[in-house]
């Protein structure tokens, strides 16, 4: 596929780091652009050293490779609220937009999500301290990880940045200071390919919650996304070598009155080369000779505004003075994350 075929537009950042006004002007247009049409754009030269993005990819396929006894050496703790630590398959699913308790009950036994994570975050962050496995049961993997995220938070920050560039407001930027953002380790065991033909996902449709997400990914591919013009198609978004997708969150969808997408997806069958045959007996659960999906990992890093901050519509983004024209009650972000996240876990 070439880069034009893609659904995601491909946005040069590096004319936002280096460049002068009006390129940096540009490029904010570009993003304010791919945002109000798809809630999802590709960047190039975003100004995270490729070396620490393999890094971390390779760092997290030695921890996933571990014993389950080790790996649960640094639980997720139980519920929504504290979000670090590890997860083993079928403890996180990923719903949208339900909270009766008995009917995500029912759909986290008949929908299992089929992946593995580990989350960490700012190691300021005291609402949420990191759980991590003892250093001699992985040395290196916690020094790394707490390396990475400013790398990442730094990116974030340009983002907001780019973002009131375009709407023409003071910068966004200050509003994420704390940076109490969360980073995750995803892994998708192999699974049969059947599996997943009959409707099931390695990760089910959902948005995400917070402001910004960069989503990090290896070359396998199966990400798809709702298509914003045509109800119940789904448009597979593939890895782009190098660059980073960044999507839009509930959060500043709410912020933006609309103006921005936050775009549903999913994980599901990737185009035909991810797919194997599996000769001796099925890891997939299946039997001799049943076709297999891979391995998949990715690394999505989940921004959210500071928790006081109130989200409501941003100037430009509703006809000043009319106060009916904002589309979304004022929330905190702290308020919307909550609720959002109590409804992921039992
Ligand atoms: O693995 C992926 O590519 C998507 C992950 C995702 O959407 C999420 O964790 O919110
Ligand atoms: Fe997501």
């Amino acid at each position: 596929m070439t880069e034009t075929e893609t659904p995601v537009p491909i946005v040069d950042f590096r004319l936002f780091l280096n460049g002068d006004k009006a390129e940096k002007e540009t490029v904010a247009r570009q993003i304010d652009e791919a945002f109000r049409d798809v809630g999802f754009v590709y960047l190039k030269n975003h100004g995270v050293a490729q070396d620490m993005v393999e890094q971390c990819f390779e760092w997290s396929k030695t921890f996933f490779a571990l014993p389950l006894p080790t790996k649960l050496l640094a639980p997720h703790p139980p519920g929504g609220s504290h979000h670090r630590g590890y997860s083993s398959p079928g403890l996180e699913n990923v719903t949208q937009h339900t909270y009766d308790e008995a009917e995500l009950s029912t759909l986290r036994k008949t929908t299992p999500d089929f992946k593995e994570s580990f989350e960490s975050g700012n190691t300021t962050d005291a609402s949420q301290p990191n759980i991590w496995p003892p250093d001699t049961a992985l040395p290196g993997f916690r020094t790394f990880m707490e390396a990475f995220f400013p790398h990442c938070a730094t990116l974030i920050h340009h983002l907001l940045s780019a973002l009131s560039v375009a709407l023409g407001v003071p910068d966004l930027a200050p509003t994420h200071a704390q940076s109490l953002f969360q980073l995750r380790l995803l892994h998708y065991p192999p699974i049969a390919v059947e599996q997943l033909r009959e409707g099931r996902k390695r990760i089910n449709a959902h948005s995400d919650f917070g402001t910004l997400t960069l989503l990090w990914q290896d070359g396998v591919g199966g990400l798809e996304i709702q298509d914003p013009r045509e109800e119940g198609r789904w448009r597979e978004v593939r890895p782009l070598e190098g660059g980073v997708l960044v999507n839009v969150g509930d959060l500043l969808e709410r912020w933006s009155n609309g103006r921005w997408r936050s775009t549903v997806h999913r994980v599901g069958l990737p185009p035909a080369k991810g797919v194997r045959e599996e000769r001796e007996g099925g890891k997939g659960n299946g039997g001799e000779g049943e076709k297999v999906v891979g391995d998949r990992y990715s690394i999505p890093f989940f921004a959210t505004a500071d928790p006081e901050t109130v989200i409501e519509a941003l100037p430009g983004c509703w006809v000043e003075g009319r106060e009916e024209t904002k589309r979304f009650e004022k929330v905190t972000a702290e308020g919307y994350v909550r609720m959002r996240m109590a409804a992921l876990y039992e």
